[in-house]
């Protein structure tokens, strides 16, 4: 087919390559300029294993370009992907502003029948709106597909050519049957149905997702108060088929570009038609909570002063294997160290530039290494599980750290690894290993 996909972020650049990759003619489309020229230069503006050499191989090939003329591409393509973001408002809500936009611009392009398929993460009703308002600038004849895309960071391009499966929404059968034909050899899972249930389903799988994190989170604050160890639980629950062991890692909450946002917005479409989701209103709460543990955890070790202490960052993305900082849990607990007169030493392998900008203060000292920036501090916190944390040699940790205290946000070292060591140890959700793996889990009082 030949495809349009407009937007280069995560979701547009990924897919613009996968379809390529998978025998169509794709033009990637940005309004921003910097980011074609980066694109025709070769480069990739994010950081996505395989990515870039993926999309050299397209390019080369002839299948991929990348440009920033949206009416020509368009007026090329019997397929237009939109993939622009939708960012939250203050409000939760979904801001719509940048898709509202690309329909206008894609109706004023159109040159015959084409299908528009949102990859975008919109309300209930929006695929609809776009609908009207396109029929409002254009005569020409298309059809809407409610298309939502279901990829991870870090993972982008596995989940893309390998998805659980492809939901289609679509009100015309023509339509729907040619988005079938395009991913027939991606997976036998491939569901269509009506265009509003399409767009419920995206919001229902990361609610449904950030509320098992919340939940196995709750659970390590118990296991911490009783002496049970959260990741002996989660295997032990993962095995019941009911169950599943996917997405219950307990750690410092959830961050990124879409579980904060689509879970608030979620919580917004509820609302506007007068239901109030109690169950997701307390799992964003527990999740805004969960990040300070890390901070309360510092605040006993310390007795409650935690100004003048040197503290050590290690991990800034919200996950590993990318480089997005967005709503990443350590923009708060940085800033909340800072606030409270506790000098910062961080680093992330790859996240370093973007969460500079991100965060946009000064009084943060950036590092080069994992070992650098827990030179002299007082603590380390692990936020990201990057590979490279898990692989360092804690015996030398130990001796550059003023104080060999470590709280492991994200459970990485196990009781072997502490072994021989005098780290002072918190993890999450496993009190046999607090305090250094020599105390006894605290005794049970009825
Ligand atoms: N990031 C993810 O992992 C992920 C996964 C699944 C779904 N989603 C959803 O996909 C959508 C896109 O997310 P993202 O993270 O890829 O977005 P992003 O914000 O990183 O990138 C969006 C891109 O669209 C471009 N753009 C905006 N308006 C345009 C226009 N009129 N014409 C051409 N280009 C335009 C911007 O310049 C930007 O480069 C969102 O709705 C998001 O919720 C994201
Ligand atoms: O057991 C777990 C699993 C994840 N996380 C955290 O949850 C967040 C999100 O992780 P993940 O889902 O792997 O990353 P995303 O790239 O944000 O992907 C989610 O959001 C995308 C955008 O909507 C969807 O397409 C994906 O299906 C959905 O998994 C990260 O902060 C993780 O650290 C945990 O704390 N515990």
């Amino acid at each position: 087919m030949n495809i349009t996909v407009i937007g280069t972020g995560y979701v547009g650049l990924v897919s613009g390559v996968c379809f390529a990759e998978l025998g169509n003619q794709v033009i990637c489309v940005d309004k921003d300029p910097e980011k074609i020229d980066l694109l025709n230069a070769g480069g990739i503006p994010i950081y996505e294993p395989g990515l870039k050499e993926l999309a050299a191989a397209n390019r080369v090939a002839g299948k991929l370009s990348f440009t920033t003329d949206l009416r020509n591409a368009v007026r090329r393509s019997d397929l237009i992907i939109v993939a622009v973001g939708t960012p939250p408002l203050p409000s939760g809500e979904a801001n719509l502003a940048y898709i509202e936009q690309a329909a206008l611009e894609i109706a004023d392009a159109m040159n015959g029948y084409k299908i528009i398929a949102v990859k975008s993460t919109v309300p209930v009703g929006t695929n609809e709106r776009l609908g009207s308002l396109m029929r409002g600038r254009t005569g020409m004849p298309f059809d809407s597909i409610s298309l939502p895309e279901f990829l991870r960071e870090g993972s982008a391009i596995q989940d893309t050519l390998h998805p659980d499966r492809i939901i289609i929404g679509a009100d015309n059968p023509g339509a729907a049957e040619a988005m079938v034909e395009l991913h027939r050899s991606l997976t036998e899972h491939v569901v269509v149905t009506d265009i509003r249930s399409a767009e419920m389903i995206k919001y229902a799988s990361n609610a449904f997702l950030a509320t098992k994190i919340s939940f196995i989170n709750e659970i390590a604050n118990i296991c911490e108060k009783v002496g049970a160890d959260v990741t002996q639980v989660a295997e032990g629950m993962g095995y019941d088929k009911r169950i599943g062991p996917s997405f219950l890692k307990a750690g410092i909450g959830y961050g990124g570009s879409c579980f904060p946002k689509d879970t608030s917005a979620l919580i917004q479409i509820a609302g506007h038609v007068d239901y109030e989701f109690k169950l997701l209103r307390s799992v964003v709460e527990v999740n805004q909570d969960q990040r300070f543990n890390v901070i309360r955890k510092l605040e006993t070790i310390f007795n409650g002063e935690l100004k003048g202490k040197t503290v050590a960052i290690w991990g800034l993305a919200f996950k590993p294997n990318t480089d997005d900082v967005r709503d990443s849990p350590a923009l708060e607990i940085i800033q909340h160290l800072l606030d409270n007169g506790v000098k910062v030493r961080a680093y992330d392998p790859v996240a370093m530039a973007n969460f500079r900008t991100l965060f946009g203060k000064e009084g943060v000292i950036w590092c080069d290494g994992a070992l650098e920036t827990a030179q002299g501090a007082d603590a380390l916190c692990l936020l990201t599980e990057w590979d490279e944390f898990a692989e360092i040699d804690l015996g030398e940790l130990q001796t550059v750290l003023k104080r060999p205290i470590l709280i492991d946000g994200r459970n990485v070292f196990k009781e072997e690894n502490l072994i021989g060591t005098e780290f002072i140890y918190y993890s999450v959700g496993r009190p046999s290993l607090n305090q250094g793996v020599r105390q006894q889990v605290p005794v049970l009082l009825f």
